[in-house]
């Protein structure tokens, strides 16, 4: 399968003008911009005042990166459990595909063989794209499998090109556009993976190459996308901030000065700043169409961008949740859970057993008057998780009415309320249980065995 073709564009005048603008700045010893990361100090967050405009494009999507950057930082998954999640990434992006690629390893037959089974599917979207080594060999297996995009990583910091390759720019750049070319001749679209972009040289480095990368894909007519590799975190959304750490300089200096369109361009988040989701909703407003996530986060160190967030701030940026249906990210949690053992931390948005659940009695009793007052929005509704009220200490008699009505499924005429008899045992029962000493929340089994046993002597049917 041949990759898709560009449509013809000019950029020959802009390209001729940037060159000489931003010249590749070859220097002799590394950029590591100190100012910003003095490592024995905390990295910092310098400013210019330079303000750039919002530029959010009329499509926006989301890639996933769930079983190659997710898959780096755990056991990997199994060929049956990658079948299933893109199963479920193909339900959750809904008919326009608003989860418009996935990409897999291609290294072993078990990274191959999910693969075929996935193209098998027969799904538009998520489109399977590939990560492989940048060789020959690989692009031609990549053509071989019937795949249209493969990535390839360029590190562009000087970290990367003087310490991990022992390289110049120069060097560097020469290397990466080889590959690059070998790829296009192959007739696959390459993915350029700028690793660490925001320590790079964004005028000095990065531009420039983008430059280059333009140039090929105007010879070749085969499309070059640009992912902006947040890949230690350092990000940041702030208006003014300079260069390489603000997210929006970034997506405006590949657009503007290096001529990349918006459909081309990516962001890939890491989360060690808790800055992931912000930044990726901040190159969706300053002009990146696209915004690669993992499920749940999960990736390498503290995580990644995650999927079922970006959902959610695609429904709140455009109004409309465009098809995707949000109710299988709380299948996905039962499927992680029970089928790959993997537990997410109670309090994760969206997803973690705690996200809608109240414990302070005060609040219990504003969502006992009113749902609305304390839950975010109708999850019940988007996500199958009626909002609940954990029992504990400081519930008091709202949050045990509340916990009666969801836990048993109550409709509104046989609702308990705070003063109903049953409540009240309840409660008595749970007032002795901290008066014992207890310090943790009451289990949902414990509550079912009082209130069965208090229904008994009351008479009572739930
Ligand atoms: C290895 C690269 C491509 C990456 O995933 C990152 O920079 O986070």
């Amino acid at each position: 399968m041949e990759a898709r073709k560009v449509q013809k564009n000019d950029f020959t005048n802009l390209l001729e003008l940037e060159e000489h603008i931003y010249p590749l700045v070859d220097v002799d010893t590394p950029n590591v911009y100190r100012n910003l990361f003095p490592y024995d100090e905390i990295p910092k967050i310098a400013f210019n005042d330079r303000i750039v405009p919002h530029n959010m494009q009329n499509e926006i999507w989301i890639t996933d990166t769930t079983f190659r950057d997710g898959q780096q930082s755990r056991t990997p998954y199994t060929t049956e459990q990658i079948v299933k999640i893109y199963d479920y990434l193909h339900r959750l992006g809904g008919p326009k595909g608003i989860i418009r690629q996935s990409e897999f390893f291609l290294y072993s037959k078990k990274d191959r063989d999910a693969v075929y089974k996935c193209l098998e599917k027969g799904y538009k979207f998520p489109e399977i794209t590939s990560w492989i080594r940048a060789s020959k060999k690989d692009f031609e297996l990549v053509k071989e499998i019937g795949l249209k995009e493969t990535g390839i990583l360029v590190s562009c910091s000087d970290y990367h090109i003087f310490y991990k390759m022992k390289m110049t720019r120069k060097q560097a750049l020469t290397h990466y556009l080889s590959v690059i070319r070998e790829c296009l001749e192959t007739g696959i679209s390459p993915r350029c993976h700028f690793e660490d972009i925001t320590r790079a040289d964004i005028f000095g480095f990065v531009i420039p190459f983008c430059v280059e990368l333009m140039k090929l894909m105007n010879e070749y007519q085969i499309p070059i996308k640009i992912r902006a590799c947040d890949t230690m975190g350092y990000g940041v959304n702030f208006a003014g901030a300079v260069i390489p750490r603000s997210v929006q300089g970034i997506i405006y200096g590949l657009i503007k000065h290096a001529g990349v369109p918006s459909e081309l361009i990516e962001w890939h988040g890491h989360n060690d700043f808790y800055k992931a989701v912000s930044n990726s909703t901040t190159a969706w407003l300053y002009g990146a169409c696209g915004v690669n996530c993992s499920m749940f986060g999960i990736g390498e160190r503290t995580g990644n961008t995650p999927l079922e967030a970006m959902v959610f701030e695609y429904a709140q940026l455009k109004g409309t949740l465009d098809g995707m249906d949000t109710t299988v990210i709380t299948e996905l949690v039962e499927y992680y859970q029970k089928e790959i053992g993997y537990k997410l931390p109670s309090r994760t948005p969206f997803a973690g057993s705690s996200f809608n659940v109240t414990r302070a009695g005060i609040h219990a009793d504003g969502l006992l008057k009113n749902e609305e007052i304390y839950n975010i929005f109708d999850t019940e509704k988007f996500l199958n998780r009626p909002p609940l009220v954990a029992v504990s200490k400081t519930s008091g008699l709202a949050g045990i009415a509340h916990w009666i009505n969801n836990y048993y499924h109550l409709d509104e005429e046989r609702q308990v309320t705070k003063d109903s008899e049953l409540v009240a045992i309840v409660k008595e029962w749970v007032d002795k249980e901290y008066e014992d000493g207890r310090i943790t929340v009451i289990t949902d089994n414990e509550l079912v065995c009082v209130v069965t046993d208090s229904c008994k002597k009351l008479g009572f049917i739930l």
